[in-house]
């Protein structure tokens, strides 16, 4: 129920004191059936919906069981999306993983024998698949998933997403310092071909649920501030 109304508000409506209404949101109090009923006039319903409400589980829409991680490469992803996941006690599953799994082949032969738009068809339906089990998990995505509208909707209408955001130069060496040598082969143009990526893609990423400034922090800040937001 989101009507905006402050405790004191809803304690002035309800007759009740604020320190009575902060003891029952916290599961302290207890209250009369003519204090429920009173509580309910002032939200706009009834004490019976009041009770139903709170003892009904919430709507799978407003609490979403995948939190998936969005990105250019070096964002995190897999680093935080595998640490937050462990905290949690949920599953971590890399898409790209369930991919290779799905198409049998490495993502690079992919690629060279079939092809991006295939890439893009077995990304959509492993990812359909997998939300469609509706189970608690971590998911990182590939880089360029949010480029597919139909994927990038699929996946933001039935996941929480969190886009992990960095600087070019911080793609760049956080990528490097992992040793992947690709945009070492020709530099220049390399990083402003990053540069590029980054900015053609902001506007995507931007439409995540969460998004998180992991520039100039520690991983584990990062993890620990995401954490402290799901529990809140
Ligand atoms: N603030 C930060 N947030 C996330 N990762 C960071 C941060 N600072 C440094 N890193 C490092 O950057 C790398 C990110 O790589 P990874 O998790 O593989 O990214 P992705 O899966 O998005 O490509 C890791 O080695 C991680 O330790
Ligand atoms: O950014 C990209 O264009 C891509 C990034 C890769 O994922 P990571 O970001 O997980 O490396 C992978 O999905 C694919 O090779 C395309
Ligand atoms: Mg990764």
């Amino acid at each position: 129920m989101e009507l905006g109304l402050t405790i004191r508000a809803l304690a002035k409506g309800a007759g009740v004191s604020e320190r009575f209404l902060a003891q029952l949101e916290a599961g302290e109090g207890n209250i009369s059936v003519a204090r429920l009923e009173d509580v309910g006039e002032a939200l706009g319903t009834n004490g019976a919906e009041l009770l139903a409400s709170a003892s009904r589980p919430k709507a799978a829409s407003s609490c979403p069981p995948v939190l998936a991680f969005v990105g250019l490469r070096g964002a995190g992803k897999s680093s935080v999306g595998s640490a937050v996941a462990s905290i949690l006690g949920v599953p971590f599953v890399e898409l790209d993983e369930l991919i290779v799994r799905e198409a049998q082949m490495t993502l690079s032969t992919l690629f060279e024998i079939h092809g991006e738009s295939y890439y893009r068809s077995v990304e959509r339906e492993v990812l359909r698949r997998f939300l469609a089990r509706e189970e608690p998990a971590v998911l990182a995505t590939g880089g360029s998933l949010v480029t597919d509208p139909e994927t990038w909707g699929l996946l933001r209408s039935r996941a929480h997403t969190v886009w992990l955001k960095a600087t070019p130069d911080e793609h760049w060496s956080r990528v490097v310092t992992q040793g992947d040598a690709r945009p070492m082969r020709d530099r220049p143009r390399a990083m402003n071909e990053l540069k590029a990526l980054l900015t053609s893609r902001e506007p995507l990423y931007r439409q995540a649920d969460t998004v998180v400034d992991t520039s100039a922090r520690n991983p584990d800040d990062v993890v620990a501030e995401l954490v402290g937001q799901l529990k809140a």
